[in-house]
């Protein structure tokens, strides 16, 4: 499967400036990240809150300039582009975000709202209009919604609309950021299912970014764990979940309860310990070193790069670099 996303060494800090203007440091939200999207997979990225997910979905869509590294569509540069080749660009690349209700204007209607991408891209209403009703349809919202307002709606139905807005100007990628995390449980698995649909109908390619690991493992081909800005461990759906080599993420795992009741556990032995450090003063070397069970000192001095564990499946950790049994035998 070819790469339709190449995303290489992007960081972003955010500087941060006190009451009179002097600089007060800055937040590394995303620090040195790498990964690829295959065309027409889904790459699920999971952290805590914080570590940076949003950030990373911003930088990609330039919504917020990167402080360096590379995206590359389709091996174009898309931080190079300007005017309207970044304008072009933005139609192939579309965002679905967590709160349908803020991202919906509650002034036009469901179909206004569907049709807006394509009025602001030069499309006269009633082609902009058929297209909406189109991707209503597609959706599964009947033509009857098409007249309500966004407050007539359900969380779910507004996410529809959501989806439908992004699906109009035909992407080839979406970026689901927390797509379903506001909903119910029942309808949010009615919308994962709808994304799988839509992926198949309209030959996407999907980042899904969720703090959720049932989530994640639901929807994803390639996983991605960010821990503090950083990229921890990512691979091959079934790898990560089945064989997780990096301590956080075999911490994140043990302390989800399986959706599954027959196989619920009870809880795990605690595998974090203390709280997430502030971005404003990551820890040296490894950052995921302060909270990590079999920390020693020279993880304070290196920072472990991407090693690859098995095929297609890389984690940053010294320790585990060296095949350390008790890292491997969690
Ligand atoms: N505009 C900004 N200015 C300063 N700091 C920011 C800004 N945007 C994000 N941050 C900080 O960058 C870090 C990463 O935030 P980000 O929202 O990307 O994380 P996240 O993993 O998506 O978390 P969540 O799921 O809670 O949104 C956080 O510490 C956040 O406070």
């Amino acid at each position: 499967m070819e790469h339709i996303l190449e995303v290489a060494d992007v960081s972003k800090t955010f500087p941060l400036r006190g009451m009179f203007g002097q600089s007060k440091g800055g937040v590394s939200a995303v620090n040195g990240v790498s990964f690829t999207l295959k065309s027409q997979g889904t790459l699920g990225i999971v952290g805590e809150s914080g570590c940076g997910k949003s950030t990373l979905a911003r930088l990609i869509m330039r919504l917020i300039e990167p402080d360096q590294g590379q995206v590359r569509y389709k091996n174009e540069d898309l931080l190079k582009l300007g005017g309207s080749d970044l304008k072009k660009m933005r139609k192939r690349i579309q965002m679905v975000f967590q709160n349908p209700y803020s991202s919906l204007n509650p002034k036009l209607t469901i179909l206004d709202n569907v049709a807006f991408p394509l009025w602001a891209n030069g499309t006269g209403r009633a082609a902009a209009s058929t297209q909406a009703y189109r991707y209503l349809d597609a959706v599964g919202l009947p033509k009857s919604y098409a007249a309500k307002y966004p407050h007539h709606l359900s969380g779910g139905q507004r996410q529809r609309v959501a989806i439908a807005r992004a699906l109009v100007l035909e992407p080839d990628i979406v970026i689901a950021d927390e797509a379903v995390s506001a909903l119910d449980k029942s309808v949010q698995a009615q919308v994962l299912n709808l994304f799988q649909d839509l992926k198949k109908e309209f030959d996407l390619s999907l980042i899904f970014i969720s703090h959720d690991l049932h989530v994640v493992e639901y929807m994803s081909d390639d996983v991605m764990v960010m821990y503090l800005g950083g990229v921890v461990e990512k691979g091959p759906k079934e790898e990560v979940f089945a064989n997780p080599r990096h301590p956080y993420t075999q911490a994140l795992l043990k302390s989800v309860p399986s959706v599954d009741l027959a196989v619920r556990k009870a809880p795990e032995t605690v595998l974090l310990k203390g709280d997430l450090p502030s971005p404003l003063n990551p820890p040296s070397g490894c950052r995921f070193r302060t909270r990590c069970m079999f920390t020693e000192a020279r993880c304070a001095q290196n920072v472990p790069a991407l090693v690859e564990v098995g095929e297609g499946h890389h984690a940053a950790c010294l320790l585990v670099h060296e095949g350390m049994a008790a890292v491997q035998n969690l």
